[in-house]
């Protein structure tokens, strides 16, 4: 399944923080997008997943026609990791990823067995196993996080959007999550801020500035100290790094 964006725009009030942003991910295709603090990334993705609704544009996934799809409709194809995962009532583990069959169901229909075992696998895919029975509030902001991802994997979509996903997680989980992603080898569109793991897991990127596109091509012709010096107002230089052959930022100070 494939990501159509086209000029989207988004505005509060008098702000246009999204700006004729026009993108695409095709299908088993990793997409990352990077770009500073309050440059319209969240805004971006949430529009895509209808959290916002934006002024102007269009998203499609494949054919669906996000924008005039119901909400059950478009979770029956697209799973979304977002950035701030508080819950006001509490549930156990296992409940909040069941909660991710629920696009699959009918209005009364029950989970089933088929249901169970999903659920099971999705934790048992992110080491949580043995938290089944834990109440969410009670856990660490990085099992949260591998909590949701489960839910999203029990979802079953056919299209990820990601924001932010390894926030929280130590560098054990933070490889961990990008590489079940990576595996699940459906179209991904994921907000990052290390720009190092974007660059190793990313086929393309997308670079944001003030709520526009600054850039976009493949992370080793694009990821340039010219381009993260202006994007990111910071001074830099890249290198192979001498291990593992992939692309290295050496951060040098604020400019
Ligand atoms: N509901 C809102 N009302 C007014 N302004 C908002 C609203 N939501 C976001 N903004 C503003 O829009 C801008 C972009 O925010 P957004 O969260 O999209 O940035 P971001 O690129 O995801 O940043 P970060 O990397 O810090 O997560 C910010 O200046 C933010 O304050």
């Amino acid at each position: 399944m494939n990501l159509n964006v086209e000029h989207l725009c988004v505005s509060f009030s008098e702000a246009n923080i999204v700006r004729d942003v026009s993108l695409r991910v095709n299908n088993k295709q990793f997409v990352g997008l990077i770009g500073p603090n309050g440059c319209g990334k969240s805004t971006l993705l949430k529009s895509i997943y209808k959290v916002i609704k934006p002024r102007q544009g269009d998203v499609y996934l494949s054919e669906l026609d996000v924008i005039k799809s119901s909400p059950r409709k478009v979770a029956q194809k697209l799973g979304v990791v977002g950035q701030f995962n508080e819950l006001s009532f509490d549930f156990t583990v296992r409940e909040m990823v069941a909660m991710g069959r629920t696009p699959h169901k009918g209005m009364l229909e029950t989970d089933n067995q088929e249901d169970d075992s999903i659920v099971t696998a999705a934790l048992h895919k992110v080491n949580l196993d043995t938290y089944a029975g834990r109440s969410y509030n009670s856990l660490s902001g990085g099992e949260k996080q591998r909590v949701i991802l489960a839910r999203v994997l029990a979802q079953q979509p056919e299209f990820m959007i990601l924001d932010e996903p390894t926030n929280h997680l130590d560098i054990k989980y933070q490889l961990q999550i990008l590489n079940i992603v990576k595996r699940l080898d459906i179209g991904i569109l994921a907000a990052l801020h290390d720009l190092t793991l974007a660059a190793q897991y990313c086929d393309y990127l997308y670079v944001m500035k003030e709520g526009q596109v600054a850039a976009s091509g493949k992370p080793e012709d694009i990821l340039t100290k010219e381009l993260i010096g202006e994007v990111f107002d910071v001074a830099c230089e890249t290198y192979r790094n001498p291990v593992t052959g992939a692309l290295g930022i050496a951060y040098l100070e604020t400019r």
